[in-house]
């Protein structure tokens, strides 16, 4: 079957990173996306962002909208203490079938519950289906466009809790102006932009992480 450039990337994970050990599969992408081709991960720029906000949160319960290959998703579940969990959405077969092998490559998948379908169907199923409350973590790195609209559908179905914390991933590059308007001038909202780099590159790009008051 024809390559892809995520099934180069899990070749990569399998023949560089320890079975088992999330730092290594880790660096094994970002080593990949730096010397062999550039993937859309979040990097490890950005990537030391996002694990500052998850480890001060320490979330039980998070989601992810866009698993891809699985780095963020890693990332987030290898900090999550014992009993939280991940539950991350990919539409994406393909991407989907990668992502599942990297996550178990690192040994967290115990945390992490891969669902495969569209975002906007499965936030609504997120309650009776999945026996969520609510969130306390959200990471957005899916389709730019479907940032907003499933901000309304996580708000309308009363998966935020107060305090819950949006973080969104490339608000600059390739940026997702509609998102950043909304969350920014909300008030039920109270939004911080942390400037960094698009993965890999020297780009400007940043995250916006954004906490909900209720
Ligand atoms: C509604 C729905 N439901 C479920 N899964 C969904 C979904 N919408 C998308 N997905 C899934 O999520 C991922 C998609 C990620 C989209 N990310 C980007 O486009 C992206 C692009 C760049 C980039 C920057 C500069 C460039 F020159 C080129 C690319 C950087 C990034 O960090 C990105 O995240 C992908 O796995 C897709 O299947
Ligand atoms: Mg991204």
């Amino acid at each position: 079957t024809r390559s892809t450039r995520p099934k180069r990337l899990l070749r990569a994970v399998q023949k560089n990173a320890t079975r088992g050990d999330p730092l290594s599969v880790i660096s094994a992408i970002d080593h990949f996306c730096r010397h062999s081709e550039w993937a859309m991960n979040v990097g490890d720029e950005k990537g030391s962002i996002l694990d500052s906000v998850v480890s001060e949160l320490n979330p039980n319960t998070s989601l992810e909208l866009g698993t891809y290959c699985g780095y963020s998703t890693v990332r987030i579940a290898r900090l999550l203490p014992p009993g939280a969990r991940l539950i991350t959405l990919e539409f994406n077969p393909d991407y989907a079938a990668v992502a599942r092998q990297v996550i178990s490559w690192a040994g967290v998948q115990d945390k992490v519950e891969l669902v495969e379908g569209p975002s906007g169907d499965l936030i609504p199923q997120m309650k009776e289906r999945f026996g969520v409350e609510t969130f306390d973590f959200v990471f957005l790195d899916h389709w730019k466009d479907r940032y907003l609209p499933d901000t309304n559908l996580l708000e309308e179905c009363g998966l935020l809790r107060k305090g819950a914390v949006l973080l969104a991933d490339n608000v600059i590059c390739p940026g997702t102006p509609e998102y950043l308007a909304y969350i920014r001038n909300s008030p039920r909202y109270e939004s911080r932009y942390f400037q960094s780099h698009l993965e890999y590159t020297k780009v400007e790009d940043g995250l916006e992480k954004s906490v909900f008051l209720g």
